[in-house]
């Protein structure tokens, strides 16, 4: 199964999915990584895994609708099983996410559908939450309003900072994609009715 990366920044989660493949837990192939951000360092992880790198850079894009249609037939040169969004920072069109719908998977850190959008971790510590985590989910229309698959809970202490809680919810994130990876191209994960689907199994 063939798999394409969207970043947009330092790309912890995309090093996990590199790792898991090296590792045999992932039986995929990561066939392209692609950034809307020139010069992050998850590019410079792709480059050093030897998987091929590309930038589009939104800002040569000003027309929303043109930047998605350069990115989805970019994508579609690839011919991947699974596009995963790993902390890409963009809000995709409904053209986009449908010409993907059902593998397309993104990564987002709360417990949704708590706290959607951004700035999560300083939202769950200004809410006095005594609890927080991440969520993986199928991308639909709906900004963070897809499906969820799996969700990691971490506990919120009373002197976290945001940093603080970003570490540990990252934590969990190399732990969770990574294997919703493996159910999703092992065949066991699928998008149906609006629900996430594992092996038979409404989520
Ligand atoms: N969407 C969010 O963006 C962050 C990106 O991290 P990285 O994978 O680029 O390190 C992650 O915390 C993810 O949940």
């Amino acid at each position: 199964p063939r798999i394409c990366v969207l970043i947009s920044g330092n790309g912890s989660n995309l090093q996990a999915m590199i790792d898991a493949v090296e590792g045999g837990q992932l039986n995929a192939e990561i066939v392209a990584v692609i950034s809307n951000r020139p010069g992050v360092f998850g590019l410079e992880r792709a480059e050093k895994a030897g998987i091929p790198a590309h930038c589009l850079d939104h800002k040569d894009y000003p027309v929303r609708d043109e930047f998605d249609a350069k990115l989805q037939s970019l994508i579609d040169s690839v011919k991947p099983d699974a596009v995963v969004l790993a902390g890409f920072m963009r809000i995709l069109t409904a053209e986009f996410v449908e010409h993907f719908s059902g593998k397309l998977l993104n990564i987002h850190p709360s417990l949704l559908p708590k706290f959607k959008g951004l700035n999560t971790h300083q939202r769950a510590i200004d809410n006095g939450d005594s609890e927080h985590g991440v969520s993986v989910h199928f991308v639909t229309p709906e900004l963070d309003g897809g499906p969820v698959i799996i969700q990691s809970r971490v506990p919120v202490f009373e002197d976290d900072a945001a940093s603080d809680l970003a570490e540990r919810v990252q934590e969990q994130e190399r732990r969770i994609y990574p294997l919703v990876l493996q159910w999703f191209v092992a065949g066991r994960l699928t998008m149906k009715d609006n629900k996430a689907v594992l092996d038979d199994h409404i989520l």
